[in-house]
Protein backbone atom coordinates (compact mmCIF):
# COMPACT_ATOMS: atom_id res chain seq x y z
CA UNK A 1 0.00 0.00 0.00
CA UNK A 2 1.16 3.78 -1.02
CA UNK A 3 0.48 5.99 1.95
CA UNK A 4 -0.02 9.83 1.36
CA UNK A 5 1.14 11.24 4.52
CA UNK A 6 -0.25 14.92 5.41
CA UNK A 7 1.74 17.60 6.43
CA UNK A 8 1.34 17.72 10.07
CA UNK A 9 1.80 13.59 10.35
CA UNK A 10 5.00 13.96 8.71
CA UNK A 11 5.99 16.97 10.70
CA UNK A 12 5.11 15.27 14.11
CA UNK A 13 7.36 11.94 12.64
CA UNK A 14 10.42 13.72 11.85
CA UNK A 15 10.09 15.72 15.10
CA UNK A 16 9.85 12.66 16.78
CA UNK A 17 13.39 11.00 14.56
CA UNK A 18 15.27 14.03 14.53
CA UNK A 19 15.03 13.83 18.79
CA UNK A 20 16.58 10.81 18.56
CA UNK A 21 19.59 12.23 15.47
CA UNK A 22 22.21 14.24 15.64
CA UNK A 23 21.47 17.30 14.73
CA UNK A 24 21.09 17.79 10.68
CA UNK A 25 21.28 14.53 10.40
CA UNK A 26 17.38 14.27 8.15
CA UNK A 27 18.81 17.07 6.17
CA UNK A 28 21.65 15.03 4.86
CA UNK A 29 20.18 11.68 4.01
CA UNK A 30 17.77 14.00 2.45
CA UNK A 31 20.23 15.48 0.32
CA UNK A 32 21.98 12.34 -0.44
CA UNK A 33 19.19 10.57 -1.92
CA UNK A 34 18.56 13.73 -4.08
CA UNK A 35 21.51 14.21 -5.34
CA UNK A 36 21.70 10.90 -6.28
CA UNK A 37 18.33 11.31 -7.88
CA UNK A 38 19.47 14.27 -9.95
CA UNK A 39 22.49 12.51 -10.27
CA UNK A 40 20.73 9.69 -12.37
CA UNK A 41 18.09 11.97 -14.29
CA UNK A 42 21.34 13.80 -15.25
CA UNK A 43 22.91 10.74 -16.83
CA UNK A 44 26.24 12.59 -16.65
CA UNK A 45 27.41 14.73 -13.33
CA UNK A 46 30.79 15.82 -14.48
CA UNK A 47 30.42 19.43 -16.57
CA UNK A 48 26.89 19.24 -16.06
CA UNK A 49 24.90 22.61 -15.27
CA UNK A 50 22.75 22.30 -12.46
CA UNK A 51 20.73 25.73 -11.34
CA UNK A 52 19.17 25.74 -7.46
CA UNK A 53 16.03 27.47 -6.68
CA UNK A 54 16.52 28.32 -3.09
CA UNK A 55 13.66 29.90 -0.50
CA UNK A 56 14.31 30.59 2.43
CA UNK A 57 12.93 27.44 4.37
CA UNK A 58 14.48 24.01 4.88
CA UNK A 59 13.32 23.14 1.41
CA UNK A 60 16.01 25.42 -0.06
CA UNK A 61 17.96 24.05 2.66
CA UNK A 62 18.05 20.32 1.36
CA UNK A 63 18.57 21.80 -2.46
CA UNK A 64 21.93 23.57 -1.47
CA UNK A 65 22.85 20.39 0.21
CA UNK A 66 22.66 18.05 -2.40
CA UNK A 67 24.00 20.87 -4.87
CA UNK A 68 27.04 21.05 -2.79
CA UNK A 69 27.54 17.13 -3.26
CA UNK A 70 27.03 17.26 -7.20
CA UNK A 71 29.57 19.91 -7.37
CA UNK A 72 32.14 17.76 -5.40
CA UNK A 73 30.90 15.59 -8.21
CA UNK A 74 32.32 18.11 -11.00
CA UNK A 75 28.73 19.51 -11.78
CA UNK A 76 28.71 23.59 -12.31
CA UNK A 77 26.16 24.23 -9.56
CA UNK A 78 24.87 27.82 -9.53
CA UNK A 79 22.01 28.80 -6.97
CA UNK A 80 19.75 31.49 -7.45
CA UNK A 81 18.57 32.53 -3.99
CA UNK A 82 14.67 34.24 -3.61
CA UNK A 83 15.58 35.08 -0.12
CA UNK A 84 18.42 35.80 0.19
CA UNK A 85 18.53 37.67 3.59
CA UNK A 86 16.81 34.09 5.56
CA UNK A 87 18.34 31.17 3.04
CA UNK A 88 19.81 28.28 5.15
CA UNK A 89 23.09 29.71 5.94
CA UNK A 90 25.21 25.89 6.51
CA UNK A 91 23.70 24.77 3.13
CA UNK A 92 24.82 28.28 1.65
CA UNK A 93 28.50 27.36 3.04
CA UNK A 94 28.99 23.69 2.01
CA UNK A 95 27.46 24.79 -1.86
CA UNK A 96 30.39 27.84 -1.84
CA UNK A 97 33.04 25.37 -0.04
CA UNK A 98 32.19 23.04 -2.87
CA UNK A 99 32.98 25.40 -5.82
CA UNK A 100 29.44 26.29 -6.04
CA UNK A 101 28.13 29.78 -7.13
CA UNK A 102 25.78 32.39 -6.21
CA UNK A 103 23.68 33.87 -9.17
CA UNK A 104 22.66 37.75 -8.45
CA UNK A 105 19.51 37.88 -11.17
CA UNK A 106 17.91 35.72 -12.79
CA UNK A 107 19.35 36.72 -16.38
CA UNK A 108 22.44 35.45 -14.78
CA UNK A 109 20.86 32.05 -14.13
CA UNK A 110 19.64 32.15 -17.35
CA UNK A 111 22.81 33.31 -19.21
CA UNK A 112 24.12 29.66 -19.74
CA UNK A 113 20.83 27.49 -20.07
CA UNK A 114 21.16 24.94 -17.28
CA UNK A 115 20.96 21.64 -17.80
CA UNK A 116 18.72 21.15 -14.73
CA UNK A 117 17.10 23.04 -12.34
CA UNK A 118 16.68 22.01 -8.83
CA UNK A 119 13.17 23.42 -7.33
CA UNK A 120 14.16 23.96 -3.24
CA UNK A 121 11.95 27.17 -3.41
CA UNK A 122 9.20 25.79 -0.49
CA UNK A 123 8.45 22.58 0.28
CA UNK A 124 5.96 21.08 2.89
CA UNK A 125 5.98 24.80 4.66
CA UNK A 126 4.24 26.53 1.84
CA UNK A 127 1.22 28.55 1.69
CA UNK A 128 -0.50 29.56 -1.70
CA UNK A 129 1.07 29.66 -5.02
CA UNK A 130 4.42 31.26 -6.40
CA UNK A 131 5.18 34.50 -5.58
CA UNK A 132 5.90 36.52 -8.41
CA UNK A 133 9.72 36.47 -8.63
CA UNK A 134 9.62 32.74 -8.07
CA UNK A 135 6.62 32.39 -10.49
CA UNK A 136 8.62 34.42 -12.95
CA UNK A 137 12.14 32.61 -13.01
CA UNK A 138 9.86 29.26 -13.08
CA UNK A 139 8.36 30.64 -15.91
CA UNK A 140 12.00 31.27 -18.22
CA UNK A 141 12.84 27.99 -17.00
CA UNK A 142 9.79 26.59 -18.77
CA UNK A 143 9.94 28.74 -21.81
CA UNK A 144 13.72 27.59 -22.05
CA UNK A 145 12.68 23.85 -21.88
CA UNK A 146 14.43 23.33 -19.11
CA UNK A 147 14.11 20.16 -17.31
CA UNK A 148 13.11 20.78 -13.16
CA UNK A 149 13.22 18.17 -10.19
CA UNK A 150 11.23 19.38 -7.61
CA UNK A 151 12.55 19.07 -3.57
CA UNK A 152 9.26 17.11 -1.57
CA UNK A 153 6.97 18.85 -3.67
CA UNK A 154 6.29 21.19 -6.89
CA UNK A 155 6.45 24.43 -5.21
CA UNK A 156 3.09 26.11 -5.69
CA UNK A 157 0.74 23.34 -4.68
CA UNK A 158 -1.20 22.85 -2.16
CA UNK A 159 0.21 19.73 -0.36
CA UNK A 160 -2.88 18.35 1.92
CA UNK A 161 -5.08 18.64 -0.73
CA UNK A 162 -3.38 18.29 -4.18
CA UNK A 163 -4.85 21.47 -5.25
CA UNK A 164 -2.81 24.45 -7.24
CA UNK A 165 -3.17 27.47 -5.42
CA UNK A 166 -1.63 29.71 -8.26
CA UNK A 167 1.84 29.49 -10.17
CA UNK A 168 3.51 26.34 -9.45
CA UNK A 169 6.21 24.21 -10.87
CA UNK A 170 6.01 21.88 -13.15
CA UNK A 171 8.04 18.84 -12.47
CA UNK A 172 9.43 16.38 -14.36
CA UNK A 173 10.39 14.28 -11.46
CA UNK A 174 9.91 15.25 -7.10
CA UNK A 175 12.12 13.34 -4.81
CA UNK A 176 10.32 13.45 -1.78
CA UNK A 177 11.04 12.77 2.06
CA UNK A 178 10.02 9.68 4.37
CA UNK A 179 6.61 9.16 2.86
CA UNK A 180 4.24 10.34 0.41
CA UNK A 181 2.31 13.26 0.47
CA UNK A 182 -1.20 13.48 -0.63
CA UNK A 183 -0.42 16.13 -3.71
CA UNK A 184 1.74 13.03 -5.03
CA UNK A 185 -1.88 11.10 -5.56
CA UNK A 186 -3.93 13.73 -5.87
CA UNK A 187 -4.84 15.58 -8.92
CA UNK A 188 -4.14 18.58 -10.41
CA UNK A 189 -0.77 18.16 -8.22
CA UNK A 190 0.55 15.19 -8.45
CA UNK A 191 0.61 15.67 -12.66
CA UNK A 192 2.67 18.74 -11.16
CA UNK A 193 5.21 16.45 -9.53
CA UNK A 194 6.05 14.14 -12.45
CA UNK A 195 7.83 10.83 -10.93
CA UNK A 196 7.79 10.58 -7.71
CA UNK A 197 10.62 9.33 -5.62
CA UNK A 198 10.84 8.34 -1.93
CA UNK A 199 14.26 9.13 0.11
CA UNK A 200 13.23 6.75 3.17
CA UNK A 201 14.30 8.31 6.28
CA UNK A 202 12.97 5.79 8.97
CA UNK A 203 9.78 7.57 9.57
CA UNK A 204 7.16 5.49 12.69
CA UNK A 205 4.65 7.29 10.62
CA UNK A 206 0.55 6.46 11.64
CA UNK A 207 -2.26 5.17 9.38
CA UNK A 208 -2.94 8.04 6.19
CA UNK A 209 -6.03 8.35 5.28
CA UNK A 210 -4.81 9.10 1.85
CA UNK A 211 -3.74 5.97 -0.07
CA UNK A 212 -3.13 4.01 -3.28
CA UNK A 213 -3.21 0.19 -3.60
CA UNK A 214 -0.57 -1.03 -5.47
CA UNK A 215 -0.21 -4.67 -6.93
CA UNK A 216 0.19 -6.70 -4.08
CA UNK A 217 -2.72 -5.28 -1.97
CA UNK A 218 -4.97 -6.05 -5.40
CA UNK A 219 -3.72 -9.73 -5.23
CA UNK A 220 -4.74 -9.91 -2.17
CA UNK A 221 -8.08 -8.59 -2.27
CA UNK A 222 -8.89 -10.44 -5.34
CA UNK A 223 -12.49 -12.61 -5.41
CA UNK A 224 -10.88 -16.11 -5.65
CA UNK A 225 -13.09 -19.18 -5.75
CA UNK A 226 -13.04 -21.68 -3.19
CA UNK A 227 -12.18 -25.34 -4.68
CA UNK A 228 -15.90 -26.01 -4.25
CA UNK A 229 -17.25 -23.12 -5.54
CA UNK A 230 -20.16 -23.33 -8.24
CA UNK A 231 -21.46 -20.14 -10.75
CA UNK A 232 -23.89 -19.21 -7.79
CA UNK A 233 -22.05 -19.27 -4.61
CA UNK A 234 -19.48 -17.03 -6.50
CA UNK A 235 -22.00 -14.17 -6.67
CA UNK A 236 -24.29 -13.42 -9.66
CA UNK A 237 -24.17 -9.78 -11.11
CA UNK A 238 -27.32 -7.72 -12.78
CA UNK A 239 -26.57 -4.83 -15.52
CA UNK A 240 -29.35 -3.11 -16.25
CA UNK A 241 -27.80 -0.45 -18.86
CA UNK A 242 -28.40 0.49 -22.77
CA UNK A 243 -30.95 1.71 -24.30
CA UNK A 244 -32.30 1.07 -28.26
CA UNK A 245 -30.37 4.26 -28.87
CA UNK A 246 -27.16 3.50 -27.05
CA UNK A 247 -27.35 -0.59 -27.29
CA UNK A 248 -23.35 -0.40 -27.07
CA UNK A 249 -23.40 0.93 -23.24
CA UNK A 250 -24.94 -2.52 -22.63
CA UNK A 251 -22.94 -4.08 -24.16
CA UNK A 252 -19.37 -2.72 -22.81
CA UNK A 253 -20.85 -2.90 -19.18
CA UNK A 254 -21.41 -6.44 -19.31
CA UNK A 255 -18.24 -7.19 -20.83
CA UNK A 256 -16.60 -5.59 -17.80
CA UNK A 257 -19.32 -7.48 -15.84
CA UNK A 258 -18.33 -10.75 -17.38
CA UNK A 259 -14.64 -10.80 -17.13
CA UNK A 260 -15.22 -13.44 -14.30
CA UNK A 261 -15.39 -12.50 -10.90
CA UNK A 262 -18.95 -12.93 -10.69
CA UNK A 263 -20.16 -16.96 -11.27
CA UNK A 264 -22.88 -15.09 -13.75
CA UNK A 265 -23.94 -12.32 -15.46
CA UNK A 266 -27.73 -11.11 -15.47
CA UNK A 267 -28.68 -8.39 -18.09
CA UNK A 268 -32.11 -6.26 -18.24
CA UNK A 269 -32.88 -3.76 -20.71
CA UNK A 270 -33.26 -2.61 -23.96
CA UNK A 271 -30.41 -3.75 -25.61
CA UNK A 272 -30.57 -7.30 -24.99
CA UNK A 273 -30.46 -8.79 -28.89
CA UNK A 274 -26.93 -6.99 -28.97
CA UNK A 275 -26.02 -8.31 -25.43
CA UNK A 276 -27.11 -11.71 -26.45
CA UNK A 277 -25.01 -11.79 -29.64
CA UNK A 278 -21.96 -10.24 -27.95
CA UNK A 279 -22.08 -12.45 -25.09
CA UNK A 280 -23.61 -15.82 -25.26
CA UNK A 281 -23.07 -16.56 -21.90
CA UNK A 282 -24.93 -14.02 -20.32
CA UNK A 283 -28.46 -14.55 -18.62
CA UNK A 284 -31.99 -12.37 -19.55
CA UNK A 285 -34.26 -11.07 -17.49
CA UNK A 286 -34.94 -9.99 -13.90
CA UNK A 287 -33.67 -12.93 -11.03
CA UNK A 288 -31.92 -12.70 -8.28
CA UNK A 289 -28.49 -11.46 -8.29
CA UNK A 290 -25.49 -10.42 -5.76
CA UNK A 291 -24.97 -6.72 -6.96
CA UNK A 292 -26.95 -4.60 -9.79
CA UNK A 293 -25.00 -2.09 -12.16
CA UNK A 294 -27.64 0.26 -13.57
CA UNK A 295 -25.78 2.78 -15.93
CA UNK A 296 -25.98 4.37 -18.92
CA UNK A 297 -29.71 4.21 -20.14
CA UNK A 298 -31.49 7.80 -20.59
CA UNK A 299 -34.12 9.92 -19.10
CA UNK A 300 -36.81 8.31 -17.21
CA UNK A 301 -36.31 4.53 -17.88
CA UNK A 302 -32.63 5.49 -15.63
CA UNK A 303 -35.29 6.04 -12.57
CA UNK A 304 -37.42 3.32 -13.36
CA UNK A 305 -33.95 0.93 -13.47
CA UNK A 306 -32.41 2.14 -10.06
CA UNK A 307 -35.62 1.81 -8.72
CA UNK A 308 -36.15 -1.61 -9.81
CA UNK A 309 -32.60 -2.82 -9.04
CA UNK A 310 -32.88 -0.75 -5.11
CA UNK A 311 -35.61 -3.09 -4.65
CA UNK A 312 -34.00 -5.73 -4.75
CA UNK A 313 -31.88 -4.68 -1.34
CA UNK A 314 -28.33 -5.82 -2.70
CA UNK A 315 -25.14 -3.09 -3.27
CA UNK A 316 -25.70 -1.29 -6.26
CA UNK A 317 -23.07 0.09 -8.87
CA UNK A 318 -24.88 3.58 -10.02
CA UNK A 319 -23.16 5.43 -12.91
CA UNK A 320 -24.16 7.62 -15.74
CA UNK A 321 -27.80 8.38 -16.50
CA UNK A 322 -28.68 6.75 -12.56
CA UNK A 323 -26.61 9.17 -10.86
CA UNK A 324 -29.16 11.43 -11.53
CA UNK A 325 -31.50 9.00 -9.89
CA UNK A 326 -30.15 8.71 -6.45
CA UNK A 327 -33.30 9.26 -4.17
CA UNK A 328 -34.31 5.76 -5.75
CA UNK A 329 -31.56 4.08 -5.08
CA UNK A 330 -32.37 3.64 -1.31
CA UNK A 331 -29.63 3.83 1.33
CA UNK A 332 -27.73 0.01 1.19
CA UNK A 333 -24.77 -0.13 -0.01
CA UNK A 334 -23.71 2.17 -3.24
CA UNK A 335 -21.00 2.60 -5.08
CA UNK A 336 -21.36 5.99 -7.75
CA UNK A 337 -19.14 6.42 -10.59
CA UNK A 338 -19.68 10.17 -11.87
CA UNK A 339 -16.69 12.09 -13.69
CA UNK A 340 -16.23 15.35 -12.52
CA UNK A 341 -18.89 16.46 -15.00
CA UNK A 342 -21.59 14.25 -13.36
CA UNK A 343 -20.24 14.87 -9.81
CA UNK A 344 -20.36 18.45 -10.22
CA UNK A 345 -24.01 18.17 -11.27
CA UNK A 346 -24.77 15.69 -8.27
CA UNK A 347 -23.63 18.57 -5.89
CA UNK A 348 -24.80 21.44 -8.22
CA UNK A 349 -21.46 22.80 -8.45
CA UNK A 350 -19.06 23.41 -11.41
CA UNK A 351 -17.43 20.89 -13.32
CA UNK A 352 -14.33 22.86 -12.82
CA UNK A 353 -14.62 23.35 -9.53
CA UNK A 354 -14.37 19.64 -8.91
CA UNK A 355 -11.74 19.32 -11.12
CA UNK A 356 -9.51 22.23 -8.71
CA UNK A 357 -10.48 20.36 -6.09
CA UNK A 358 -11.20 16.28 -6.70
CA UNK A 359 -10.38 15.55 -3.27
CA UNK A 360 -12.52 17.81 -0.94
CA UNK A 361 -15.33 17.10 -3.30
CA UNK A 362 -15.45 13.03 -3.86
CA UNK A 363 -14.99 13.25 -0.41
CA UNK A 364 -17.68 15.60 0.33
CA UNK A 365 -19.98 13.04 -2.30
CA UNK A 366 -19.32 10.56 -0.13
CA UNK A 367 -19.86 12.36 2.98
CA UNK A 368 -23.20 13.58 1.61
CA UNK A 369 -24.62 10.79 -0.04
CA UNK A 370 -22.82 8.30 2.54
CA UNK A 371 -22.46 5.90 -0.36
CA UNK A 372 -19.11 5.38 -1.94
CA UNK A 373 -17.73 7.87 -4.59
CA UNK A 374 -15.38 6.77 -7.38
CA UNK A 375 -14.34 10.00 -9.01
CA UNK A 376 -13.15 9.30 -12.26
CA UNK A 377 -9.51 11.14 -13.49
CA UNK A 378 -6.17 10.90 -14.58
CA UNK A 379 -5.76 9.70 -11.33
CA UNK A 380 -9.27 7.84 -9.92
CA UNK A 381 -10.68 8.77 -6.40
CA UNK A 382 -12.27 6.36 -4.81
CA UNK A 383 -13.90 8.14 -1.82
CA UNK A 384 -15.27 6.39 1.03
CA UNK A 385 -18.06 7.90 3.57
CA UNK A 386 -15.68 8.03 6.96
CA UNK A 387 -12.75 9.87 4.71
CA UNK A 388 -10.85 7.25 3.43
CA UNK A 389 -9.27 7.85 -0.05
CA UNK A 390 -7.84 5.38 -2.65
CA UNK A 391 -5.97 6.79 -5.38
CA UNK A 392 -5.45 4.94 -8.76
CA UNK A 393 -2.18 5.95 -10.43
CA UNK A 394 -1.78 3.03 -12.87
CA UNK A 395 -3.94 3.61 -16.37
CA UNK A 396 -2.03 5.27 -19.68
CA UNK A 397 -4.01 8.63 -20.49
CA UNK A 398 -5.28 6.20 -23.55
CA UNK A 399 -8.36 5.36 -21.65
CA UNK A 400 -9.82 7.95 -21.99
CA UNK A 401 -11.61 6.87 -24.55
CA UNK A 402 -15.41 6.35 -25.13
CA UNK A 403 -17.40 3.14 -23.23
CA UNK A 404 -14.59 2.63 -20.77
CA UNK A 405 -16.19 4.27 -17.69
CA UNK A 406 -18.74 1.82 -19.33
CA UNK A 407 -16.29 -1.57 -18.99
CA UNK A 408 -15.62 -0.01 -15.27
CA UNK A 409 -19.20 0.24 -13.86
CA UNK A 410 -19.60 -3.56 -15.01
CA UNK A 411 -16.56 -4.45 -13.31
CA UNK A 412 -16.72 -3.00 -10.32
CA UNK A 413 -20.74 -4.66 -9.85
CA UNK A 414 -18.81 -8.19 -10.84
CA UNK A 415 -16.53 -7.34 -7.65
CA UNK A 416 -19.18 -6.49 -5.18
CA UNK A 417 -21.37 -9.27 -6.33
CA UNK A 418 -18.41 -11.63 -5.66
CA UNK A 419 -17.84 -10.23 -2.20
CA UNK A 420 -15.66 -7.24 -1.91
CA UNK A 421 -17.18 -4.23 -0.35
CA UNK A 422 -18.10 -1.23 -2.16
CA UNK A 423 -14.49 0.62 -1.01
CA UNK A 424 -12.82 -2.24 -2.13
CA UNK A 425 -14.85 -2.98 -4.85
CA UNK A 426 -14.58 0.53 -6.26
CA UNK A 427 -10.86 0.97 -5.52
CA UNK A 428 -9.49 -2.86 -7.01
CA UNK A 429 -11.67 -2.64 -9.80
CA UNK A 430 -10.36 1.00 -10.70
CA UNK A 431 -6.65 -0.30 -10.44
CA UNK A 432 -7.46 -3.56 -12.86
CA UNK A 433 -9.26 -1.30 -14.87
CA UNK A 434 -6.24 0.64 -15.20
CA UNK A 435 -3.69 -2.10 -15.18
CA UNK A 436 -5.66 -3.75 -18.09
CA UNK A 437 -5.48 -0.65 -20.33
CA UNK A 438 -2.02 -0.19 -19.93
CA UNK A 439 -1.65 -3.84 -20.82
CA UNK A 440 -3.79 -3.42 -23.79
CA UNK A 441 -2.55 0.00 -24.90
CA UNK A 442 1.65 -0.99 -24.37
CA UNK A 443 2.06 2.79 -25.41
CA UNK A 444 -0.76 3.20 -28.36
CA UNK A 445 -4.28 3.49 -28.77
CA UNK A 446 -7.22 1.29 -27.32
CA UNK A 447 -10.78 0.73 -27.29
CA UNK A 448 -12.85 0.33 -24.41
CA UNK A 449 -13.43 -3.02 -25.48
CA UNK A 450 -9.50 -3.95 -25.41
CA UNK A 451 -9.85 -2.99 -21.48
CA UNK A 452 -12.31 -5.66 -20.89
CA UNK A 453 -10.58 -8.44 -23.08
CA UNK A 454 -6.69 -7.75 -21.56
CA UNK A 455 -8.85 -7.76 -17.71
CA UNK A 456 -8.00 -11.62 -17.04
CA UNK A 457 -4.29 -11.18 -18.59
CA UNK A 458 -3.74 -8.87 -15.82
CA UNK A 459 -5.13 -11.31 -13.72
CA UNK A 460 -3.27 -13.99 -13.84
CA UNK A 461 -0.49 -12.07 -13.42
CA UNK A 462 -1.50 -11.10 -10.12
CA UNK A 463 -3.00 -14.00 -9.08
CA UNK A 464 0.56 -16.10 -10.65
N1 LIG B 1 11.32 18.52 8.92
C1 LIG B 1 12.33 17.64 8.66
O1 LIG B 1 12.78 16.90 9.49
C2 LIG B 1 12.89 17.55 7.32
C3 LIG B 1 12.51 18.47 6.35
N2 LIG B 1 13.05 18.45 5.18
C4 LIG B 1 12.83 19.52 4.24
O2 LIG B 1 12.34 20.67 4.90
C5 LIG B 1 11.18 21.14 4.22
C6 LIG B 1 10.32 21.88 5.16
O3 LIG B 1 11.08 22.97 5.59
P1 LIG B 1 10.45 24.23 6.30
O4 LIG B 1 9.65 23.80 7.42
O5 LIG B 1 11.59 25.12 6.60
O6 LIG B 1 9.49 24.82 5.22
P2 LIG B 1 9.75 25.20 3.67
O7 LIG B 1 8.70 24.52 2.94
O8 LIG B 1 11.14 25.02 3.24
O9 LIG B 1 9.58 26.79 3.60
C7 LIG B 1 8.76 27.47 4.48
C8 LIG B 1 9.07 28.94 4.31
O10 LIG B 1 8.89 29.32 2.98
C9 LIG B 1 8.24 30.58 2.91
N3 LIG B 1 7.07 30.41 2.04
C10 LIG B 1 5.84 29.96 2.37
N4 LIG B 1 5.05 29.89 1.30
C11 LIG B 1 5.80 30.31 0.26
C12 LIG B 1 5.52 30.45 -1.12
N5 LIG B 1 4.32 30.15 -1.63
N6 LIG B 1 6.52 30.89 -1.90
C13 LIG B 1 7.72 31.19 -1.40
N7 LIG B 1 8.04 31.07 -0.08
C14 LIG B 1 7.08 30.64 0.73
C15 LIG B 1 7.88 30.96 4.30
O11 LIG B 1 8.80 31.91 4.78
P3 LIG B 1 8.65 33.47 4.55
O12 LIG B 1 9.34 33.75 3.26
O13 LIG B 1 7.17 33.75 4.45
O14 LIG B 1 9.30 34.10 5.70
C16 LIG B 1 8.06 29.71 5.09
O15 LIG B 1 8.54 29.93 6.39
C17 LIG B 1 10.57 19.90 3.64
O16 LIG B 1 9.68 20.18 2.59
C18 LIG B 1 11.81 19.16 3.20
O17 LIG B 1 12.23 19.65 1.94
C19 LIG B 1 14.04 17.44 4.79
O18 LIG B 1 15.31 18.02 4.94
C20 LIG B 1 13.92 16.19 5.62
C21 LIG B 1 13.88 16.48 7.05
K1 LIG C 1 9.97 22.38 -3.76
Amino acid sequence: MRDAHTVEQVRAAEAALMARLPEGALMQQAATGLSTAVADLLGRVYGARVLLLVGSGDNGGDALWAGARLARRGAAVSARLLSPDKTHPAGLAALRAAGGRVVEDDVAALATRPDLAVDGIVGIGGRGGLRPDAAALVAALADADVPVVAVDVPSGVDVDTGRLDGPHVEALATVTFGTHKVAHLVDPAARAAGTVHVVDLGLDLPRADVTALQADDVAALLPVPEPAAHKYTRGLVGVRAGSEQYPGAAVLCVAGAGTGFAGMVRYVGAAADEVRAAHPEVVVGVGQVQAWVVGSGGGDDAAEAVREAAADGVPLVLDADALQHLDAAGSGERLLTPHAGELARLLGVEREEVETDQLGFARRAAEETGAVVLLKGRHTLVAAPDGRVRATTVGPPWLATAGAGDVLAGLCGSLLAAGLDAFDAGSVGSWLHGAAAAHASGGGPIRARDVAAALPTVCRALLG
